[in-house]
């Protein structure tokens, strides 16, 4: 793991939207189509709006979120609607697959969106937001179907129940599989809560698990 630290958070945007955009160039020269991975949560929509604005070959650049609500695209907690009301809508033509699937439970629709997923791996570009209770994507301490998405031969995506509420997320190795990884995070609270999960196990800091390779760009 590296750390960045930029001096304010529009410098932090700037530059892991820099770096997302280069890191999607190079993917572009070796492959047909890159993957670009992003999380939900209010830390990253700064980027998302820059990125809108990289020039890229965006239809040659497929979107998915990085774990989901299951809730329906429409609702103001999906991350995909974020995603897509950010970034697509604001100028990337790129194509968002989703995760959820209506009329599906998050069992069945996980096995659904692995499926989707599979073919899509390895993830070209991943961006990841963390909390400060050291959860990632939808890895969060202590709910019900974590074990499982930590495992390494789990596939890319599983259903995790939260006492709030039902979520998908991508596992560890479809995370783990991606070329380029960032984590971004904003906050003296975060910055600590990462320096402590090297120390914790995985199941209290499921952040530790994709730590590996992993870009921190942090700013206060
Ligand atoms: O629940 C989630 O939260 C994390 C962190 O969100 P933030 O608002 O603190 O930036 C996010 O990375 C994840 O994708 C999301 O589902």
């Amino acid at each position: 793991m590296t750390l960045t630290e930029h001096p304010d958070r529009e410098a932090l945007t700037l530059g892991v939207a820099q770096a997302i955009t280069e890191a999607l160039g190079m993917a572009l020269k070796v492959r047909e189509r890159a993957v670009l991975c992003l999380p939900g949560g209010s830390t990253p929509v700064p980027v998302f709006k820059a990125l809108a604005a990289a020039r890229l070959e965006w239809e040659r650049v497929i979107v998915i979120p990085s774990d989901e609500r299951w809730v329906p695209a429409d609702h103001p907690r999906s991350n995909a609607r974020l995603i897509r009301r950010n970034l697509i809508e604001e100028g990337a033509g790129a194509e968002l697959i989703e995760l959820y699937t209506e009329g599906l439970d998050p069992q069945a629709g996980a096995a659904l969106a692995s499926e989707r997923i599979a073919p899509l791996l390895p993830l070209s570009v991943l961006l990841l937001g963390m909390g400060e209770d050291m959860h990632t994507a939808s890895l969060i301490p202590g709910a019900e179907g974590l074990e499982a998405a930590l495992d390494s031969a789990a596939p890319p995506v599983l259903p995790v129940q939260t006492a709030a509420e039902a979520r998908v997320t991508l596992t560890v190795p479809a995370l783990c599989s991606a070329t380029e990884a960032f984590l971004m995070i904003t906050g003296p609270e975060k910055r600590e809560a990462l320096e402590r999960a090297a120390a914790l196990p995985v199941e209290e800091a499921p952040v530790r698990a994709i730590l590996k390779g992993l870009m921190v760009h942090y700013a206060e």
